[in-house]
């Protein structure tokens, strides 16, 4: 089993491949706002060209340069996805050394760049060989997830087989049984459903509120809708968190009582989603009424694109590292201690 615990040293390996394009190779962009109530806005773009490639049982996994962070580097799993990508992007942003190679869902593999990066996305039913590969050439990896509710177990499973810190921002699956494992396994990681700073304040914020005033909205109905893009296939996470400290504040609410809007005529219509955010927005709103309709609550979060989370994620792999390097006792994380550490941008 790899170690992780070696302190940054610099580590000049092999240099870059150089980029390939693939003849029929597209480019996937998509344009990321941040939109809260009080109206704050970024807007950065993700570009990968992407191309299809034939299933491979193994790949020739080289260290693409050094990096400021030393030999610390970022496994990004599935950066063909849409959140993996803005998160691959982030990554070579901030400086980080990308892996360039990554693992996708079952069928064709895919090969496209990320800023400059070559990367392979590889069928995860081969991940065993191409994580011998990537632990030879990246001993230091911390990996991250962004795959689909119905990966998430097996893929932690996987890295606490292997040892591999990781930060899992994939939502569903068990996760008692997600928490259960890595306890067990012993690996650093940081797990959320939730990477975007501002949003994680305000999910500290309610846990707090539940804290110091359990019970406080006894009687009060809750009500709750969130709205996220079309090919999103599981109930906002974020949501179910929030959720679980407007229970402890007293509210009695079922997460199937959840909306989930997925349809663009309402998101555009109704929610107001800005439609080339279609592919990419997050709007939840949280409503608290009294009994007799008299006093009313509306919390909102709405966010446009991912580069939030994205960046967020960037800070959480950071934060590991660190844990890492120091040898913490404490090995499992969520992004509320990240903020609270003052490890967020
Ligand atoms: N924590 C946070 O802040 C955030 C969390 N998320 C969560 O991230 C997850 C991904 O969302 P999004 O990027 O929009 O989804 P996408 O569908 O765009 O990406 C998921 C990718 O995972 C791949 N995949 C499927 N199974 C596996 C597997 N076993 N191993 C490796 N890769 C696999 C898919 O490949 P294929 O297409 O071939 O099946 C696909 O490319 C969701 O759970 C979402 O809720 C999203 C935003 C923020
Ligand atoms: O799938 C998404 O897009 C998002 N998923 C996370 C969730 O389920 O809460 C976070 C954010 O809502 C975006």
């Amino acid at each position: 089993m790899a170690t992780h615990c070696a302190p940054f040293t610099s580590n000049l390996r092999n240099p870059s491949p150089p980029t390939t394009t693939h003849p029929h190779s597209h480019t996937l962009q998509s344009h990321n706002c941040t939109t809260f109530t009080g109206g704050l806005k970024f807007t950065p773009s993700l570009n990968l060209k992407v191309s299809a490639m034939e299933p491979k049982s193994s790949v020739r996994v080289q260290a693409a340069s050094s990096s400021s962070f030393g030999d610390l580097a970022v496994m990004v799993n599935d950066c063909s996805g849409k959140m993996g990508g803005a998160v691959a992007e982030a990554a070579v942003g901030a400086g980080l050394q990308l892996v360039p190679v990554c693992l996708t869902g079952p069928g064709l593999g895919r090969s496209f760049s990320v800023q400059g990066v070559s990367v392979e996305a590889v069928d995860s039913r081969d991940r065993e060989g191409v994580m011998d590969q990537v632990l030879k050439e990246y001993p230091n990896v911390v990996v991250v997830d962004y795959t689909l509710p119905a990966a998430v177990n097996g893929n932690a499973e996987f890295y606490c087989s292997r040892g591999l810190p990781f930060v899992m921002g994939t939502t569903g699956g068990d996760r008692e049984k997600l928490i259960e494992d890595v306890l067990k396994s012993g690996v650093y990681s940081v797990i959320a459903p939730q990477m975007g700073k501002q949003v994680v304040a305000f999910q500290a914020a309610m846990a707090i509120m539940a804290e110091q005033f359990p019970g406080a909205f006894s009687g009060y109905k809750l009500q709750v809708t969130e709205s996220h893009q079309s090919t999103k296939v599981d109930t906002s996470g974020t949501a179910k968190a929030i959720i679980g400290s407007f229970q402890k504040l007293g509210l009695a609410y079922d997460m199937e009582e959840i909306e989930m809007v997925r349809d663009p005529k309402r998101q555009i219509e109704e929610m107001k989603v800005p439609e080339e955010h279609l592919n990419g927005h997050a709007f939840h709103t949280y409503r608290v009424v009294s009994p007799d309709g008299m006093v009313n609550f509306e919390f909102q979060h709405n966010v446009c694109g991912r580069s939030i989370y994205a960046e967020g994620t960037v800070d959480a792999v950071l934060f590991l590292a660190k844990k890492i390097r120091e040898r913490a006792d404490k090995k499992l994380y969520n992004m509320i201690d990240v903020l609270r550490e003052g490890n967020m941008r």
